[in-house]
């Protein structure tokens, strides 16, 4: 018997970012959006724990217990007091270290795989609880759709999205380290004041209409330029996504993944191409969001 749970990669429509906490964290104004390029993760039983993990960037994930969906099974295992052995297979197909929450997706999915699998009977609350601890993205992997986070980002506001939006991401050579990402910001804020973030109403409004012209002005990433000091080749690919017909361009997250706002489906596939064919980038995929959060499948 095994369970096999599909989970989706995030884009982050706004980044609202404040100054480091005394914890090393940053409060945020997080606005996730789940959008159509998936994890999947299976759990079967087996002697012990044991992580496996298939794709093109499978070489770059732990496949030992720092891997996030075994930590999720252990937390899990650890709370009932069940032994957790499990074989976890990983089929990724989000980018490893691209500031799409691939890990994050791996660590809910095994969550809900593993619960699914061992019938705790785990509370919604008690899973989202779980995942709070695993990694502060992980929570919105969970619940997918589109969502504000606050505190470290764990602390979802499910929000209404009135249509689809059509996306282009391009994966980049190498990648960024989310604390990297986080303490480059630090050095360059340093010094200046930060305002609290806040959910930026006229983003909302264009996500409740789904209105891609009016989310395209509205898209903001704090992070963004500290990916860029350390990752200063991204500026081609935003520019070659912008002159190709994309709405808005935006470092996901904290990169260095590039996203491309798109009107429809067509012009993610010309996008697409153009970014392909102008070399900055490593590779590119096309989707469209909000999709569904953890999914047994
Ligand atoms: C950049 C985002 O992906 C945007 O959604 C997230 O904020 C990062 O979420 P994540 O990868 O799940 O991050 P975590 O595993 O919780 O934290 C990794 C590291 O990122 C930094 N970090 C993360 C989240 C946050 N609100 N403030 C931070 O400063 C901290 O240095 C932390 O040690
Ligand atoms: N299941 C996993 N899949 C990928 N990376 C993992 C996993 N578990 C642990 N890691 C570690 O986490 C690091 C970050 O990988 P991940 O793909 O989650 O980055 P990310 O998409 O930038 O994350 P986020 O958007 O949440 O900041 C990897 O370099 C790897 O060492």
């Amino acid at each position: 018997m095994s369970v096999t749970v599909r989970v989706p990669a995030k884009v982050n429509v706004q980044l609202g970012v404040a100054a480091a906490r005394p914890d090393g964290f940053h409060d945020l104004a997080n606005v996730f959006l789940a959008v159509g390029l998936y994890d999947e993760v299976t759990v079967t039983p087996a002697d012990e724990l044991r992580v496996t993990c298939a794709g093109p960037d499978a070489a770059s994930v732990p496949l030992d217990r720092t891997n996030l969906a075994a930590r999720a099974a252990l937390a899990l295992a650890e709370r009932r007091g069940i032994e957790p052995a499990v074989h976890l297979h990983i089929a990724k197909d989000i980018p490893v270290a691209g500031g799409m929450a691939g890990g994050s997706a791996d660590g809910a999915g095994a969550l809900v795989a593993c619960d699914a699998l061992w019938g705790t009977g785990a509370s919604r609350a008690e899973l989202l609880d779980i995942c709070a601890e695993l990694g502060s993205d992980v929570p919105f992997s969970l619940v997918g759709g589109a969502a504000l986070g606050t505190g470290r980002g764990e602390k979802l506001a499910p929000l209404e999205v009135g249509g689809t939006f059509h996306w282009v991401f391009a994966m980049a050579e190498r990648g960024l380290s989310t604390p990297a990402v986080f303490r480059e910001f630090d050095r360059l804020t340093a010094g200046r004041e930060i305002p609290a973030p806040e959910a930026d109403p006229a983003l909302l409004t264009a996500l409740s209409k789904g209105d891609p012209e009016a989310l395209a002005a509205a898209l903001t990433n704090d992070l963004q330029p500290a990916a860029l000091s350390l990752y200063p080749e991204l500026a081609a690919t935003l520019k070659t996504g912008e002159q190709a017909g994309a709405l808005a361009t935006l470092v996901s997250g904290s990169g260095p993944t590039t996203a491309f706002l798109v009107p429809d489906a067509t012009t993610a596939t010309r996008v697409a191409t153009a970014l392909q064919d102008s070399g900055t980038c490593r590779t590119t995929r096309t989707a469209a969001g909000p999709v569904p959060g953890a999914t047994v499948l």
